[in-house]
């Protein structure tokens, strides 16, 4: 039998990413640069001789165009892509929309930090109504006001488990696209990495992480950087 493997992508770079801004569940295209960045991605796959039996990404078009553009690259544009808005970058609350910069000058340095990357703490929550409640594609998702990387870890871990689990304990070769802090959830979960560590886990736009995969489906030790 072939070797399971389960890689995870962090999507180019986005237009809010470009303009430094907070986006979360905010829904940027990508930016020629961040295409590109896909496809870089999906050389080194090629690269490497890497190959999916079966792909995942969040709701948002700054992921799927990233798996997109990896699938056409790679040949693959026939595989069935499974959107689960679980893999959604984490909610940034009342952050999403501001620049990065101008937040640290306004709130200061650490409690920027803070909100970006320790594991309890919720960015301040979205003031009015949830932005995306009359978006037709969360009609039955709790759209949260803001998460904490904590939050972000339970859904993402449930839609792995339900989902992603099962293919892979199938010895599928799974590749899933999503988010900076999805992703570092994800990470955080397959490592166990602890809460205090989790703070220096960066994962750059168009990065990539390759996990070998046991005989029971489970990831196996650090993951191995493809690019970046
Ligand atoms: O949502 C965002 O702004 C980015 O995708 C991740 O941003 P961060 O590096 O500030 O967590």
């Amino acid at each position: 039998m072939s070797d399971a493997h389960l890689v995870l992508v962090r999507h180019g770079q986005s237009v809010w990413n470009k303009q430094n801004r907070f986006t979360g569940w905010y829904d940027a295209p990508l930016t020629a640069c961040g295409v590109k960045e896909a496809q870089a991605v999906a050389d080194a796959l090629i690269a490497h001789n890497m190959t999916f039996d079966c792909v995942f990404t969040s709701y948002l078009q700054r992921a799927i165009r990233t798996l997109w553009t990896i699938q056409e690259n790679m040949q693959l544009m026939w595989l069935p892509l499974t959107t689960d808005w679980r893999l959604n970058e984490r909610h940034y609350g009342n952050l999403q929309g501001l620049n990065k910069i101008e937040t640290i000058a306004k709130h200061g340095e650490s409690q920027v930090y803070s909100w970006r990357r320790s594991y309890h703490t919720c960015p301040p929550p979205t003031e009015t109504a949830p932005a995306n409640d009359n978006d037709h594609r969360y009609a039955h998702v709790p759209v949260p006001q803001t998460e904490s990387l904590a939050d972000t870890l339970l859904r993402v871990t449930e839609c792995y488990k339900e989902k992603i689990l099962p293919q892979l304990q199938a010895r599928r070769k799974v590749l899933i696209v999503a988010h900076g802090n999805s992703l570092r959830a994800l990470v955080k979960y397959i490592e166990n990495i602890p809460e205090e560590d989790i703070i220096h886990l960066e994962i750059p736009t168009g990065g990539a992480l390759v996990y070998r995969v046991n005989d029971k489906g489970e990831p196996q030790g650090t993951a191995t950087k493809l690019l970046k």
